[in-house]
């Protein structure tokens, strides 16, 4: 059995025939039941292959491979092992229950795709079905994961097998595997406290979606790679020196070099803007010892003989982060460089590695990864929503604040004042009224740094705070609020339909409301406020109801569409312009209202607390769509000459505006991957797929998400 994370991926990475894959398997985890799992895989899947070509149960063996290094589970393994099984062959969940019981199956389940989002009351009907399926599948893996974590670590080897694997695949689907590796996947890994799984995906993920950028730093290490090693070796000679003389005894600790790994050395490039030289903790050494008190013996020695940079010192054992991790961070001159030393226990360096898995394989003395993230995403929310909630969550970087009695709260970088309320209590979040910081009243939307304290004032009613909601960083308060919002906007809406058709009919809002009553509209109203058509049709049922009953004479009601810029203002009254109120600064795309002021109208957010003292005067108003959308197109085109320049034309033809062009070689084909915006999806894809072979035609804004 392999001991070595690395030294397996470089033996999985070399696996590529069924027989090597059992064998490797075996060699790592051999039970009768994982032999009968293997027997049943190789069979169900036979006759599949891989892109690559290879048999297809090559893939869950290998994934298999890699889960059993962090769970040596036989059911974990056996569910790795038939985690294609139910998708992808004629076995059904149930086969899998009988065949190997409830807990391997429970496990499947939790893996299987989502095939069908027919009669999904979470998908919305304009939702493009690919990225429906794909939120879906993923938000029933991370419920499943509520009853059994495995389920992610199973996942997340999965995902590590497929981007080992990723040359295969043609370069747009590279790149998407990718990003949704980086987006979701590598968050997952950090969440759990898997460091060895969220590096190397990461890496993965980069060298595909920046190659120029990989390369260069590939470069840089690649020719200084002798000089650092020499460094790092002095440097851990020394500092053993100093331990050996300060009363340690050579069984009493081991010292470790690490370089950073690639895309942690890009991010902090680019995050603070500086060349790959000013990295300061491009280098680190890991002093491993065997308890706390001698991680600060160890602290102490090294700040006694090293000068430290005051301002890159951490102590994460005394404050563990999220996910388990604790560590002493300093960084120290060392003749000409600058080392990070990290100085912990053993149990805390098997943590630091495997996180949750450490703590499946060795009974640990440190801190484990807190799993209140999972509990505490919002499954109900409909699942466009709750992919992008879900991904702002798994993403952001942690800040760690203190209440006034000093409980911890791990807030995402730039999360509110509001957002800190919503973490200590839904309550205090919907009641909030005041908050201060270190003792220094602030707005609630505050940004907060790691350190702060931070007290809340609430009041006694709950405080729907709708054109925040953006400004929210924490998917709980973002999904409170908009609960709140929802209801004060349904109310908001109402109030806004009565009083336009009010304005429209010239009645007071009582005699509009028995109108309403009478042609049976009660129900929803409030929808004509963003509905064009249907304002028009309600306004032609009050209006006959009006002759009918021979209750007022009226002159025909003359609705007319006047258009202002971006606005169009719906009218029987005359209109010479718009303004926008700056009060409450609505931007593109916001909910906004019209108040009819002489002849000219002034445009409010929806949620505007002046607009609300004007209302009687209001008129439909609404953004004019934005007609050209952006797409993402891959074709395949013939490798003969003057092909790429007659696709060009054709395109310029069809009056498309060309973002970004981009050139792939598949076979003796080449495909050509093209953002640009056009008015027509239908037509456009027809003409297209008339003369061109479409490999993907889909809306820019789910390129990387299918
Ligand atoms: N296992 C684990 N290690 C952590 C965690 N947080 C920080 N570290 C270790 O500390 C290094 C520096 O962390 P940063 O977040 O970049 O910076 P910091 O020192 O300012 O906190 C990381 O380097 P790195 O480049 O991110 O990773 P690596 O290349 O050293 O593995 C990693 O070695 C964590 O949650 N889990």
């Amino acid at each position: 059995m392999n001991k070595n994370f690395n030294e397996l991926i470089e033996k999985v990475k070399k696996t590529h025939t069924t027989q090597e894959a059992k064998e490797l398997l075996l060699a790592q985890a051999n039970t009768p039941k994982i032999q009968k799992a293997i027997d049943f895989a190789i069979k169900a899947h036979n006759g599949q292959k891989r892109k690559s070509g290879e048999d297809y149960v090559v893939h869950p063996l290998l994934v298999a491979t890699i889960t059993s290094f962090f769970n040596d589970n036989e059911n974990v393994i056996t569910a790795a092992i038939l985690h294609d099984v139910v998708e992808d062959t004629e076995y059904s969940i149930e086969y899998i229950q009988k065949e190997f019981q409830e807990e391997v199956a429970n496990l499947v389940e939790g893996l299987t795709k989502i095939v069908s989002i027919r009669d999904n009351s979470l998908v919305p009907s304009n939702s493009n079905e690919k990225l429906a399926k794909s939120a879906l599948t993923f938000r029933k893996m991370l419920l499943s994961s509520i009853k059994d974590i495995r389920v992610l670590v199973i996942k997340l080897c999965d995902r590590l097998h497929n981007m080992l694997t990723l040359e295969a695949l043609p370069p747009h689907k590279q790149k998407r595997i990718a990003e949704e590796t980086l987006v979701v996947y590598t968050p997952i890994a950090h969440r759990l406290g898997i460091a060895t799984l969220k590096n190397i995906l990461e890496d993965l993920a980069f060298k595909y979606l920046l190659p120029e950028e990989y390369k260069k730093i590939d470069e840089y290490i690649q020719k200084h790679k002798n000089i650092f090693q020499i460094k790092l070796n002095e440097f851990i000679q020394t500092i053993e020196t100093f331990l050996l003389e300060n009363g340690f005894k050579e069984e009493d600790f081991e010292i470790k070099s690490r370089i950073k790994h690639y895309y942690s050395i890009f991010l902090k490039m680019q995050r603070k803007g500086i060349s790959i030289e000013e990295v300061l903790d491009l280098l680190a050494v890991r002093v491993i010892v065997k308890n706390p008190i001698d991680c600060y013996k160890t602290l102490g020695i090294v700040h006694l003989n090293f000068r430290p940079l005051i301002s890159r010192f951490k102590d994460y054992i005394a404050i563990p982060k999220e996910n388990g991790y604790q560590t002493i961070h300093t960084t120290v001159y060392n003749k000409n460089s600058i080392i990070e030393v990290q100085i912990r226990t053993f149990d805390m360096d098997k943590n630091a590695e495997f996180g949750i898995a450490a703590h499946w394989k060795y009974k640990l003395n440190s801190a484990s990864p807190n799993l209140k993230w999972i509990e505490d995403m919002k499954f109900d929310e409909d699942i466009e929503d709750f992919y992008e909630l879900a991904k702002n969550d798994l993403f952001s970087e942690d800040i760690v604040v203190y209440s006034p009695k000093f409980d911890t709260f791990t807030l995402p970088l730039n999360a509110t004042a509001l957002d800190f309320a919503y973490a200590v209590h839904t309550d205090i979040g919907n009641r909030a009224i005041e908050a201060y910081v270190n003792k220094e009243k602030v707005s609630l939307l505050h940004p907060l740094k790691t350190g702060d304290i931070v007290k809340i004032k609430t009041g006694d009613k709950e405080i729907p705070r709708c054109s925040w909601i953006n400004a929210l960083k924490t998917s709980k308060a973002k999904y409170e609020q908009k609960k709140l919002c929802r209801i004060k906007e349904k109310e908001i809406n109402r109030n806004l339909a009565i009083a336009i058709l009010s304005t429209i009919f010239g009645l007071e809002k009582q005699k509009i409301r028995a109108l309403v009553k009478v042609n049976n509209l009660c129900e929803n109203i409030e929808k004509i406020v963003d509905d064009l058509n249907f304002l028009k049709e309600v306004v032609r049922k009050i209006y006959k109801t009006i002759k009918q009953k021979n209750l007022l004479y009226f002159k025909n009601i003359n609705l007319k569409e006047y258009i202002f810029g971006n606005i169009k203002v719906l009218s029987n009254k005359p209109i010479n312009s718009i303004r926008f109120n700056y009060c409450c600064h609505p931007k593109e795309g916001d909910k906004i209202l019209g108040i009819l002021e002489k002849k000219e109208v002034e445009i409010h957010h929806r949620f505007c607390n002046n607009a609300e003292e004007k209302i009687k005067n209001a008129v439909f108003v609404e953004w004019l769509k934005n007609t050209q959308n952006r797409f993402f197109l891959v074709v395949m085109l013939q490798n003969k000459k003057g092909e790429l320049a007659k696709f060009v034309n054709f395109l310029t033809k069809n009056n498309i505006f060309i973002h970004t062009i981009e050139l792939g070689k598949e076979s003796n084909n080449c495909t050509l991957e093209i953002e640009f915006d056009s008015k027509n999806y239908n037509t456009l894809k027809e003409k297209i797929a008339k003369n061109y072979k479409i490999i993907e035609f889909i809306p820019k804004k789910d390129a990387y998400n299918g």
